[in-house]
């Protein structure tokens, strides 16, 4: 009987100089972090489960030390029992009496929570020899809503609501399978739209994108109004009218000024604008989706679970879901998230930015397409052109579209070479 017998954590980063990134109007100075686990199991067949948390800079020492706290749940448990019952280990970890008190559901802990959940279905699509999107896929709807809690959603959607939702999309699974391997998932890019790239550069990147095949590129702003000006234009005029442009706040700006700013845009077109103000507000997203209708509002990456996801989807409060691989408690809160905007009918286009997380959402979003909505419409998964190489199974991005990874796994893993290289020791942290 196989038993996990280690969990070994990694606080890897990437220094701002290594990167092709720039900044944001929040976070002038990425260093691109990882707080990472490997889990390490006795069976014998050296498969081990990998996750992580994004994180920057400093923030990985305290996502690194939550992550520490976990070790207990899981080392010692026996391999094939807490394989097969995600569901109940989820439930388990997320509902701890004495760590729930640190969130409850929502920040470190939540995400730390998030990085075991993920390691552990990248060792279950590892040792069933499958890519995560298609493990999940492979499930049926009974199975699907066993790894959903639904404590705190069941008055916008009980399990028997999910249960139709996956139904009805069973049928097509296999052809939309087909279209998958054969197109690829829609993809959109941020690489041009970095708030620290002068002009000519913007202006390249943009011609690129489009030349890559890209039909949607997205741009940071709230810096400066005149400056977001100047760069939508250029943007535009390098893209020209058929390729939309998306804006990104990063949480800059507070209700009316938001409403403002995105006023003064509005004239480029935009095909959403994303992050306006703080993540937390629903209420303020709603004032602001109604002030700045029809452009859509977009949110996601910072919201902290699934309930949050469900209030901003009963205000009207966004109407493109934004979910990201490693902020919430991982594969199984993103499936209750994928089936709360199947729902409402909202569209969801994937958070990436930062380290793996191309890699690991990728999953979400095809499953989702096989399983859950069935749709591409309207539907596109953020990509950024860096740090790819540090993966083992780095996104296949090519024509505008990602193509489906067949390695068996969640895509969390990273190199041995790059964890060693980049893992930082206390020093060299004390150090800044
Ligand atoms: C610091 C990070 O790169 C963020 O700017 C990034 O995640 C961003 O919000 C995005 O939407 O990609």
């Amino acid at each position: 009987m196989a038993r996990l017998i280690g969990m070994h954590t990694h606080d890897v980063r990437f220094p701002t100089s290594r990167t092709l990134d720039g900044s944001d109007a929040m976070n002038p100075d990425p260093d691109y972090s990882a707080a990472y686990l490997r889990l390490v199991t006795d069976a014998g067949d050296g498969l081990e489960g990998h996750g992580f948390v994004f994180t920057i800079g400093r923030g990985n020492d305290v996502q690194v030390a939550a992550l520490r706290a976990l070790e207990g749940f899981v080392v010692g448990r026996e391999v094939e029992a807490t394989l097969a019952d995600l569901g109940g280990v989820w439930r388990e970890l997320v509902h701890d009496s004495q760590l729930r008190w640190l969130g409850p559901e929502k920040g470190v802990m939540h995400m730390a929570v998030g990085a075991v959940v993920n390691a552990l279905w990248d060792l279950r699509a590892k040792r069933a020899g499958q890519p995560l999107w298609r493990l999940l896929a492979s499930l049926s709807p009974e199975e699907i809503v066993g790894l959903v809690d639904f404590r705190y959603l069941s008055d916008a959607l009980t399990r028997e609501e999910a249960l139709e939702i996956l139904r009805r999309a069973e049928p097509g699974r296999a052809e939309r399978e087909g279209r998958l391997l054969a197109e690829g998932y829609p993809a959109y890019t941020t690489t041009p739209g970095w708030l620290g790239y002068d002009d000519e550069k913007l202006a390249r990147l943009c011609r690129e994108a489009v030349v890559e095949g890209f039909s949607q590129i997205k741009l940071k702003v709230g810096g400066d109004l005149v400056d977001d000006t100047r760069r939508l234009g250029i943007a535009r005029e390098a893209v020209g009218p058929g390729v939309r442009i998306a804006v990104d706040a990063n949480q800059r700006w507070d209700v009316a000024e938001a409403i403002r700013w995105i006023e003064a845009l509005r004239p480029f077109d935009l095909a959403w604008v994303e992050e306006p103000t703080s993540p937390d507000d629903v209420l303020g997203h709603a004032a602001i989706a109604r002030a700045v209708a029809p452009v859509p509002v977009a949110t996601g990456e910072h919201a902290a679970n699934r309930v949050v996801f469900k209030q901003f989807l009963q205000a009207e409060a966004l109407s493109v879901v934004q979910l990201d691989a490693t902020r919430v408690a991982g594969v199984n809160e993103n499936v209750a998230i994928l089936l709360l905007a199947a729902k409402f009918g909202v569209r969801v286009c994937p958070h990436a930015g930062g380290v793996g997380l191309c890699e690991a959402v990728q999953h979400l979003a095809m499953f989702d397409f096989l399983a859950v909505s069935g749709s591409v419409e309207e539907r596109m998964i953020e990509f950024v052109d860096h740090l790819h190489e540090h993966f083992v199974t780095p996104v296949d991005v090519r024509h505008g579209r990602y193509h489906p990874p067949l390695a068996p796994g969640a895509g969390t893993e990273m190199h041995p070479q790059s964890i060693e290289e980049y893992t930082q020791t206390p020093d060299q942290c004390a150090a800044g």
